[in-house]
């Protein structure tokens, strides 16, 4: 009963697109016609900061640093701030996590990820999501706090093969667009993603995560979504890139598996971890390589066991 009374600010950077949301009820621009909470409040004021529990960090992943910088010193001590973006920081290959606890020092720093369309929860359809944090009890206290009728998240203490889930599926939705856009068929698509969570597996349990979470909801669950829903930014980008052989123009949506194809490609390298399918993401991304080539050097790879 307690959070049903719990006082929820969005935070917008722009004046104007709070204003908007608290004449209207909506966010239009980026969920249009889904009516927002009565209870939300709206602002553009960091000291809104000021007595929150938890902070969400609901923004792209190559903003945290900048983010965190200017948000900061408004941030209470004793906050837990929550990472709600699926990538690492291209500059750096760091985990946000990391970023976070860099530039947010002393703040208790967590991650929430798995298979969620913000439009789906935004609507009250059933989704169940993953939180993690630095030690289970607070991960469990997050999902009870933050959990709803429509909006199930179980707890983690698993931060790194929670974030590192939701950054590695993005580059092989879009090379589960790139199959599509290109009409080489479902088959090609399944075998993606299975031989694409091995790869999300191996990089996981190098970087220090736990293989069980890979097979969990923000493993396995996110990357079927965001391979099969058209919903998906990354798979659309991907289709696009199979069908013309280079992203569709005028688009300024967010795509995050551009940026993590060639962090994950670099790091993987640096690792010596083997990740095929997300080197040619990457490379076909960065243009340095067409479809048809990066297809025949998959399919002409050495054989090896599964
Ligand atoms: N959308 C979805 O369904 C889901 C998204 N995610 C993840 O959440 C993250 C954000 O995605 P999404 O919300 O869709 O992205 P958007 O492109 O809609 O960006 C979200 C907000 O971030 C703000 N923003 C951008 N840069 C900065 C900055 N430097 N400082 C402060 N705010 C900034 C934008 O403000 P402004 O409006 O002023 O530009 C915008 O309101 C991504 O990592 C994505 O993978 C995860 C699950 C589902
Ligand atoms: O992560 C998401 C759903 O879980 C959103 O995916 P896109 O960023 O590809 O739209």
């Amino acid at each position: 009963a307690a959070k049903d009374k719990a006082n929820v600010t969005l935070l917008a950077r722009r004046d104007e697109a709070a204003a908007e949301c608290r004449r209207t009820g909506r966010n239009d621009a980026v969920l249009p016609g889904i009516p927002l909470p009565p209870r939300l409040v709206y602002s553009s004021q960091a000291d809104a900061l000021e007595d929150a529990d938890i902070v969400l960090f609901a923004m792209p992943s190559q903003a945290h640093r900048d983010a965190a910088r200017s948000y900061g010193p408004a941030i209470g001590a004793s906050a837990v701030v929550v990472t709600c973006a699926k990538g690492m920081e291209q500059s750096t290959g760091q985990l946000l996590t990391d970023v976070l606890e860099e530039e947010l020092p002393g703040r208790r720093i967590g991650v929430l990820s798995g298979p969620g369309f913000a439009a789906d929860i935004a609507s009250g359809l059933p989704t169940a999501m993953v939180i993690a944090a630095p030690d289970t009890a607070i991960a469990t206290e997050l999902a009870e706090v933050l959990s709803g009728r429509t909006f199930r998240l179980y707890p983690s203490a698993d931060r790194t093969g929670v974030q590192l889930g939701g950054a590695l599926k993005n580059v092989l939705a879009i090379a589960c667009g790139i199959v599509e856009g290109a009409g080489l068929g479902d088959s090609a698509r399944a075998a993606l993603i299975s031989r694409g969570l091995a790869e999300m597996s191996r990089f996981i349990v190098a970087r220090g995560g736990e293989a069980d979470t890979v097979r969990g909801l923000s493993g396995l669950g996110d990357l079927v979504l965001t391979a099969t829903s058209h919903q998906s930014r990354n798979l659309r980008f991907g289709i696009a890139l199979g069908k013309n052989g280079r992203a569709a123009a005028g688009s300024s949506e967010l795509v995050e598996g551009a940026f993590a194809a060639s962090v994950a490609a670099r790091v993987a390298g640096a690792l010596g971890i083997e990740m095929p399918v997300t080197e040619a993401v990457a490379a076909i991304v960065d243009g340095k390589l067409d479809v048809r080539s990066a297809l025949e050097q998959l399919m002409s790879r050495p054989i090896t066991h599964e």
